[in-house]
């Protein structure tokens, strides 16, 4: 009586949902087609446009130098994990870490799960707890390399909930963060393969919640960063601009001596997305 029976209603619906997707999907590539950065990026061989957000900070900041060991979380499809990998040699190591599979980038370590979850977590912690694990091997010189020495861990003691004291093997000169709630896979699967994986669309169009959704992983990403980060190291973080951002500007001005906020020219003007840059973490 109200409408078309559930089934067939639900039927019609998804089909409706999926037109709308095409259509700005298909608006979507005609955008990539046309945009400066997206032809550059193809040039470059970079895996894509969002290289050039961290290119342009780095130009800025200065925040990757050759031996570093450097976490990219949210590293699919590759690009930023390209640019980490090329700035921190030689003998720095990259670990990047998606809930998507994608191949690594050369020279990048990678492993695939969901940042969120403490298990993953303690995975990454164990990968980064070895300095030599993820770097180019190097012929044996007989000494060790300045970067090997560089890359001792510094150490903080913390108590638990349990009140027990932990030390924390502070090993990562570099955290960075490009995380965006993903959207599901709707189209496409035929075509799609490790080295041009599925890009989820990154934002859902309801600004408050792609904010929020920002705010939860950048808050994780830094909570990750206030155990392994080492003293003097630096930490990027891609989010959404909204009510919550001036909190998290305030955490990050806890630990690092210095916070900037930008919005790098090859970040579409009409979206909200920003980055926090953090420098130099205090002791
Ligand atoms: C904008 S893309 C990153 C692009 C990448 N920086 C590059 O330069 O190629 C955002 C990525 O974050 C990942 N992501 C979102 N939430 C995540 C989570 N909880 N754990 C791991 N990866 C996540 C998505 O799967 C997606 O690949």
């Amino acid at each position: 009586m109200f409408g078309l029976p559930f089934r067939s209603c639900r039927a019609n619906c998804a089909s409706a949902l999926g037109q709308v997707r095409h259509a700005s999907s298909k608006r979507w590539q005609a955008r990539q087609q046309k945009d400066q950065f997206t032809k550059e990026a193809a040039v470059q061989g970079l895996k894509s446009r969002a290289a050039f957000k961290l290119l342009q900070i780095d130009e800025k900041y200065r925040i990757f130098k050759g031996g570093q060991t450097v976490v990219d979380l949210g590293y699919a499809p590759g690009s930023w994990s390209q640019v980490a990998a090329n700035r921190t040699q030689p003998h720095g190591r990259v670990l990047g870490v998606d809930l998507i599979p994608a191949q690594p980038p050369k020279g990048v370590s990678t492993i695939q799960g969901n940042f969120l979850s403490p298990e993953i977590q303690t995975y990454i912690r164990d990968f980064l707890r070895s300095p030599e694990r993820g770097r180019p091997r190097q012929p044996d010189l007989g000494e060790p390399s300045p970067s090997i020495l560089e890359s001792n861990p510094d150490e903080s003691a913390v108590e638990g909930k349990d009140g027990q004291v932990k030390i924390l093997e502070r090993t990562v000169d570099v955290v960075l963060s490009d995380m965006s709630a993903p959207w599901h896979q709707t189209s496409g699967f035929w075509k799609r393969s490790l080295s041009a994986p599925y890009r989820m669309m990154n934002t859902s169009g309801i600004v408050f919640k792609d904010h929020a959704g920002s705010m939860d992983l950048c808050n994780a990403a830094l909570r990750f960063s206030t155990d392994v980060l080492k003293t003097g190291g630096h930490f990027v973080c891609k989010f959404y601009q909204g009510s919550e951002d001036k909190e998290l500007e305030m955490q990050l001005k806890a630990l690092f001596k210095k916070v900037h906020r930008l919005k790098p020219e090859s970040s579409r003007s009409e979206s909200k997305e920003a980055f926090f840059v953090g420098l130099q973490r205090k002791p």
